[in-house]
């Protein structure tokens, strides 16, 4: 269980996150939603402990993460894919699937070794390319690296931002195929997406984030809540 309580966070005077409370429960996919330069990818940054939150709190099940280096964030089961992908350059796949891995508490060699060759199994492609530099693969392979990297760590919180962002359709599918999977699997998944419509397929609830706020909140399914989202987000 997530729960997020009166968060806030600051870039130097720049009060961007204003009181945000959100929770999620095991195998629930939430939609973050909203304009560009609102928020959202400050809120997954504040989560994953790359930006200080400035106050509130943060549960993920017993562990209260506001305020914990972002090693001990992922340590504790969150795991951040970001908008740039950050693929570490002059490393091969493999070894930006092992960093991965060693970024994750407990793990011996041998049981992360398994944990990657089944990693390949569902991504082929980077079992092919996998001595290959990670950043001289194409975008849609680069978005599934940067996936696959965090999946390694099988965390329970997976925050995903803005990944279908200039890739074909077909890659876009998949993206959206593993969002499911993680789902089935019970992780929780926050989705920052501008894809809105190919988001809500794969999720449960969403918020709308004006200005730091969450300004509506809405059950994927409800047609009236879809109605209201469309209108939120109607420029
Ligand atoms: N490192 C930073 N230092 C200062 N201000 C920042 C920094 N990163 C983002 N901002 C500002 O914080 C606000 C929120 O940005 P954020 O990237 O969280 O928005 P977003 O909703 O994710 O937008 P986008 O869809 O464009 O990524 C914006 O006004 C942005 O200019």
């Amino acid at each position: 269980m997530l729960k997020i309580e009166g968060l806030n966070s600051h870039y130097g005077r720049s009060h961007i996150i204003q009181g945000i409370d959100l929770s999620a429960a095991p195998g629930e996919v939430i939609g973050i939603f909203g304009r560009n330069g609102v928020g959202k990818t400050t809120l997954l940054k504040t989560i994953a402990g790359w930006v200080k939150p400035s106050s509130g709190t943060i549960r993920l099940g017993d562990v209260s993460l506001a305020g914990l280096e972002p090693d001990r964030i992922t340590r504790s089961g969150v795991g951040l894919v970001p908008e740039d992908r950050r693929i570490f350059p002059g490393l091969t796949v493999e070894e930006n699937l092992t960093l991965g891995l060693m970024q994750v508490r407990g793990r011996s060699a041998s049981a992360g070794r398994a944990v990657i060759s089944e990693i390949y199994d569902r991504f082929p492609r980077l079992r092919e390319r996998r001595h290959q530099l990670g950043t001289t693969l194409s975008g849609g392979e680069q978005q599934m690296l940067a996936m696959a990297r965090v999946l390694v760590g099988e965390p329970q919180l997976v925050l995903v931002d803005e990944p279908s962002e200039g890739l074909a359709p077909m890659i876009v599918a998949e993206v959206f195929a593993i969002v499911r999977e993680l789902k089935e699997r019970g992780a929780m998944v926050l989705l920052v997406e501008q894809n809105v419509h190919e988001a809500l397929a794969v999720t449960d609830r969403f918020v709308v984030i004006e200005r730091g706020r969450i300004v509506l909140t809405g059950e994927a399914e409800d047609a009236k809540d879809r109605e209201r989202l469309m209108e939120a987000l109607a420029v």
